[in-house]
């Protein structure tokens, strides 16, 4: 069973169906942390949840959830084009009140503006909430997934709905450690740390990176809700944890911020960017293990 952010007809159910097998059962979760619960406590066997959006960024409930709570790590990872369908009931009047969720709506705000300057835009939990709530006829029109119609009986008002033409949300699935995928040569790295109160430790562990030739592909920061000014750091790199170089990097992150998490290796959905070398990170490691074993010199 694969739990995945719902109700039926988000993307992330799309993303989800990627991720699957045909005959494998998807189970939708209201929120983000109910969907990560899910795997968490065994109910299923994984789960998937959106992590960020190239208009709007970041997932917040999911990148919260991810670094809290009992472990969980990524296994694979999926990139979806974003276009929404604008939703509402048949034989509908004029639309007072439209509804999505945030990132939905941070990406239709222009298209909103301009033909449907006077609806009150109310936040939903998902796209497909909101579309249930129009059925229930609690709001006039949904910003939703294309997808959202199969599962709700709604006239599409508008469709290929996007301010920004080639938006992309790119979903995870996680599940509780285990063993991890194989390497492909195309893999990303997640990990998140919780970075001490000192001098020069961002930088730090940035060096520890960029002096091992190891592409970052993305950095983000949260608080740690602990204390004002207290922050965790989500990097996304090239490479998999079973290589030399990344490994070394990876430890070499861990003597800095003592609290990493590891939030796994997988393959990268779009591989592209540059391929690193680690012939001679494997040649060095294997070098120094003859000099220890009084093998070499
Ligand atoms: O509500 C959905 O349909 C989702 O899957 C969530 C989500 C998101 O969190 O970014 C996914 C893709 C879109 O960018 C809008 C919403």
């Amino acid at each position: 069973m694969l739990a995945y952010f719902g109700p039926q007809g988000t993307f992330t159910e799309q993303a989800a169906r990627g991720f699957a097998s045909p005959q494998e059962e998807l189970v939708p979760f209201d929120t983000v942390p109910a969907a990560l619960a899910a795997a968490r406590s065994g109910a299923t066997r994984w789960a998937c949840v959106p992590l960020e959006n190239s208009v709007e960024g970041a997932v917040p409930a999911t990148m919260d959830a991810l670094a809290e709570g009992e472990p969980l790590v990524a296994v694979a990872e999926a990139v979806l084009p974003v276009r929404f369908s604008v939703l509402t009931r048949p034989g509908h009047g004029r639309v007072r009140t439209v509804a999505s969720h945030p990132h939905a709506l941070a990406q239709v705000r222009h298209w909103l503006a301009e033909h449907l300057p006077s609806a009150e835009v109310v936040s939903t939990a998902s796209t497909a909430a909101a579309a249930r709530a129009v059925l229930n006829g609690d709001f006039d029109a949904a910003v939703s997934a294309p997808v959202a119609v199969r599962h709700y009986p709604l006239e599409v008002l508008a469709a290929d709905v996007a301010d920004v033409r080639d938006a992309k949300t790119r979903f995870l699935a996680v599940r509780p450690p285990g063993a991890l995928p194989e390497p492909t040569g195309h893999d990303r790295t997640s990990v998140v740390c919780t970075a001490p109160d000192r001098v020069g430790v961002l930088a730090d562990l940035l060096a520890e990176l960029a002096l091992r030739g190891i592409n970052l592909t993305r950095i983000e920061s949260r608080p740690t809700k602990g204390r004002l000014g207290e922050y965790r750091f989500y990097i996304d790199l090239d490479g998999h944890v079973s290589e030399p170089r990344v490994g070394d990097a990876l430890a070499a992150l861990h003597r800095h911020c003592p609290e990493t998490r590891f939030l796994g290796s997988y393959p990268k959905a779009e591989p592209g960017g540059p391929v690193a070398g680690n012939e001679e990170f494997v040649a060095a490691a294997e070098w120094l293990s003859d000099v220890r074993r009084g093998r070499g010199a």
